[in-house]
């Protein structure tokens, strides 16, 4: 109300005024996280910014762009102030939408921020955003690549340092340039390729261009090819590495999975067969995220519902990345071949790579010596670890050893090139390989055929980072961003 009788009639004209000069289609949402908090930040993001801004301060200019000022924030419907808080102007196309937007940082408490929300919705040409809704803008318009929009995306959901290295090293759009660069060494073959193809008869273009455009397109095969070839790391860091602790029943392997999460995640009781669904948590380890799973104890069971838990855990046994073999110290051979052999009757052969955890080391009398013997002497076995969940005996060393093997699984994510991170690279460039292969073969007979096919390998490049048709993923990778990003 003072606001209205201090701006007088002209004044509440020009108030007016300033707020239906707003138009075309504004987003806005709380961009920090929800519920209680000290600083909220909202944001807007299109032409109508500029206006939102001046008719929540209540001033005819904005402040200065990306600079931070000080204002009283009035809801314009009835002038009455909501609250004092810091405002930023980013103009288009220096802003991370492209387009003009702007920030309220104010206090966080929920009567603020929804105050402050809906004097924004009654704006004309100001509507809530989507999930994502700001990074698709961003995309739309060439502020980031498909790429770097999934880099972002892990970037928010990172959990652990090395989740974050890699998230960050993607969203500034290394893996982008990577493919990038691939792109336009193409692009560069086929010009060569094209002119051959054109003007040879003219005797300009000499046979040695095509022996370097084949050059050229066996060497990106090859680097293409180990790029793919990374064991999976980048996948590995993003996801999590899925470590399945097994073994036989009763010999502690929910007691190993509560250990290491220090919480009761999982039921343990002296009856053999206690647990069969399999029990999932997350863990960081080292700066790199696991995700744990609790199985069934191995055996013929007889009682049908043991038998899916353990059928359960076969499955898991299949699809692991590493496994967390666990044995009753008290029941095993101390002869390391013998040792070695127990482990092998229980796992089925593959190459997952395993740590052997010797449990009960605590019931262990006399027996000690030689066990640890065939522990630190076997070398065909897997690192192995007398341990004990009683004691905690051997969790120092488990803590290394998994450390270890994830470092070595998942790679250092700032060393060499940036890792492949999702299933969607891996098939796109998997395609544009078999294009290159394909390349190979025309070539000998049917130049335009050969330059087809360098045509489609960019286009799978191409469909990577965004450059190309990207309309049908659009919606899977912003499915998963929150309202605000
Ligand atoms: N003394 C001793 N007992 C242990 C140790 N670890 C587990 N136990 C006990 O062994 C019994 C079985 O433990 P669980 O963790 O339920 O074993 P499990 O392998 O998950 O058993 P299933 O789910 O039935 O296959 C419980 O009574 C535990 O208290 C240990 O290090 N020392
Ligand atoms: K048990
Ligand atoms: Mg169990």
């Amino acid at each position: 109300m003072a606001l209205r009788r201090a701006l007088g009639a002209a004044g509440r004209r020009w108030a007016r005024r300033l707020c239906s000069a707003v138009g075309g289609d504004t987003i806005f949402a709380v961009s920090s996280g929800q519920g209680r908090c000290a600083v909220a930040v909202i944001r807007t993001s299109g032409p109508g910014s500029c206006g939102a801004l001046r008719c929540l301060t209540g001033r005819r200019e904005p402040p200065p762009p990306r600079l931070l000022a000080l204002r009283r924030i009035r809801d314009p419907a009835t002038a009455e102030t909501l609250d004092r808080g810091l405002v930023v102007w980013f103009p288009g196309p220096h802003s991370f939408t492209g387009e003009d937007c702007a920030e309220l940082h104010v206090h966080g408490g929920p009567a603020v921020v929804s105050g402050v929300l809906r004097a924004l919705g009654r704006l004309p040409g100001l509507r809530p955003a989507e999930p994502g809704e700001f990074t698709r803008r961003a995309f739309r318009r060439g502020k980031l690549d498909l790429t770097a929009v999934e880099g972002l995306g892990d970037l928010i959901r990172a959990e652990t340092e090395a989740q974050r290295r890699q998230a960050l090293r993607q969203m500034e759009g290394e893996l982008g340039r990577l493919y990038q660069r691939w792109s336009e060494t193409l692009t560069q073959a086929l010009a060569h390729l094209e002119a051959y193809i054109d003007f040879s008869e003219d005797d300009n273009v000499e046979e040695e261009v095509l022996s370097q455009v084949d050059a050229t397109v066996r060497a990106l095969e090859q680097e293409i090819g180990a790029h793919l070839q990374d064991g999976r790391r980048g996948e590995l860091l993003r996801g999590g590495v899925h470590t399945v602790i097994a073994g036989p029943p009763n010999v502690g392997k929910s007691s190993l999975l509560n250990l290491l999460c220090q919480r009761p995640a999982a039921i343990v009781s002296p009856v053999a067969g206690t647990t069969r669904d399999v029990v999932e948590v997350a863990l960081n380890v080292g700066g790199y995220p696991l995700v744990l799973s609790d199985t069934a104890g191995l055996r013929d069971a007889t009682d049908p519902v043991e038998q899916e838990g353990v059928s359960r855990a076969r499955d898991r046994l299949q699809q692991a990345d590493l496994v967390l073999a666990v044995l009753d110290a008290t029941a095993v051979p101390t002869e390391p071949a013998a040792l070695g052999a127990a482990l092998g009757s229980l796992l089925p052969p593959t190459s997952t790579p395993c740590i052997l955890v010797l449990n009960k080391a605590d019931l262990l009398r006399g027996g000690q010596g030689a066990l640890h013997d065939a522990c630190t002497r076997g070398d065909t076995l897997p690192p192995t670890i007398l341990f004990s969940c009683k004691t905690g005996e051997g969790l120092d060393h488990l803590l290394e050893l998994l450390a270890r093997q994830l470092a070595q699984l998942c790679g250092d994510p700032l060393a060499g090139s940036p890792s492949l991170t999702q299933s969607r690279h891996s098939l796109h460039l998997g395609d544009c390989v078999a294009a290159l292969v394909r390349y190979g073969r025309e070539r000998r007979w049917d130049l335009g055929l050969a330059a087809e096919q360098l045509r489609l390998a960019r286009r799978h490049l191409g469909r990577i980072t965004g450059h190309v048709g990207a309309e049908d993923v659009l919606d899977i990778i912003f499915r998963d961003f929150c309202v605000g990003k």
